[in-house]
């Protein structure tokens, strides 16, 4: 289990709180096995190294530790959030009325703005544990939080108080994922592979099925992507990241713009996804993707989480506590 960093390499340290962090990587694992096959002839051992004492925090005011006890791999936590608090500091430009603006307040007086600080406080005291398999649905009305917790489970947004724990690197798909708008589709599709740590040949290999499930005209592929529709561009972003396996996949209402051909294609790769023991957030307003694709829900409001349980107990709560607000 890793603290979620956000180191510039993009590596993530493997730790269990009280103990010594390790360093997950396949690197690591691929000179394991090389010292299993090659026989070496035998060397002096070395002192034992003392291991580095854990990170205290990073940047992002996050801690890294290390699993203790083993658990099977349907109980194995892939993102712990424990107490997370999420503070964005915002400038609210105010003017000040003065001389014969005096009585011309607001947006006709012709006065310096000043610049007021304001605290936007996202995301209050959220906990929860999300294991391997769990596909979680994160609902609330709009402004609720739910975003903000992605892009603090990605390691995208400092975590102000409290820590994000997670298994591996979580890769965020929005709607608004970095692709480039001056590059064709095709260019896209190799970047996107390559951003998400596909070899080159590896990408070449998994191009067409890319293609495929993104259901984009062959014709559009040599166009820019800035030529594409909101709709079109979400359906390659999730279809390039969809051609890989995430440990941890968040999905930020990426699929509410494609149609419904693609919806369905996409919510059965989501439960692909799952079934090979990954875990999906998928943040989204339309209840009816949560009940096909989720087995869990968390319910957000104003930051806080209100609800975390099985899709129709929260789905239930959810709705009546939206009608009865309509009725008010
Ligand atoms: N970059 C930002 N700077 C300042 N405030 C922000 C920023 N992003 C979000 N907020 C504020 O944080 C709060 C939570 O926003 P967030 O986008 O996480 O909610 P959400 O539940 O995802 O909303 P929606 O369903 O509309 O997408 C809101 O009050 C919003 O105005």
């Amino acid at each position: 289990m890793t603290e979620q960093t956000s180191s510039p390499n993009g590596s993530v340290a493997t730790g269990t709180p009280g103990e010594d962090v390790e360093t997950k990587g396949t690197a690591g694992q691929d000179a394991q096995q090389q010292t299993a096959a090659t026989p070496r002839p035998p060397v002096k051992k070395a002192p034992a190294k003392k291991a580095p004492a854990p990170k205290e925090r990073d940047r992002t005011g996050l801690k890294t530790f290390k699993r203790r006890v083993p658990v099977g791999p349907r109980e194995r936590p892939t993102v712990i959030v424990d107490n997370l608090h999420v503070t964005y500091k915002v400038y609210a430009t105010g003017k000040a009325a003065s001389g014969r603006n005096a009585e011309k307040k607001g947006l006709l007086a012709r006065t310096p703005a000043i610049r007021r600080a304001r605290e936007v406080h996202a995301v209050r005291g959220i906990s929860f544990t999300a294991y391997e398999g769990d596909s979680i649905g994160l609902v609330g009305t709009n402004g609720s939080g739910k975003s903000t917790l992605c892009s603090a489970i990605a390691g995208l947004v400092p975590a102000a108080k409290g820590a994000v724990y997670s298994e591996a690197n979580p890769t965020l798909l929005g709607v608004g994922a970095a692709l480039m708008n001056e590059l064709s589709g095709e260019r896209n599709v190799i970047l996107g592979g390559l951003a998400l740590g596909m070899s080159l040949e590896e990408v070449r290999a998994k191009y067409d099925e890319i293609v495929e499930f993104s259901g984009l005209k062959p014709e559009f592929l040599d166009l820019p992507m800035r030529t594409y529709s909101q709709g079109m561009g979400a359906r390659l972003r999730f279809a390039i990241a969809a051609s890989v396996s995430h440990q941890v996949l968040m999905i930020d209402e990426a699929l509410s713009v494609g149609d419904r051909q693609f919806q369905q294609r996409s919510e059965s790769r989501i439960r692909d996804l799952r079934e090979q023991a990954g875990t999906v957030f998928l943040v989204s307003h339309a209840l009816p993707t949560i009940t096909k694709t989720c087995n869990r829900v968390l319910w957000i409001d104003q930051g806080k989480l209100i609800m975390d349980g099985g899709v129709d107990e929260v789905i239930t709560a959810y709705t009546e506590s939206e009608n009865a607000a309509d009725d008010e």
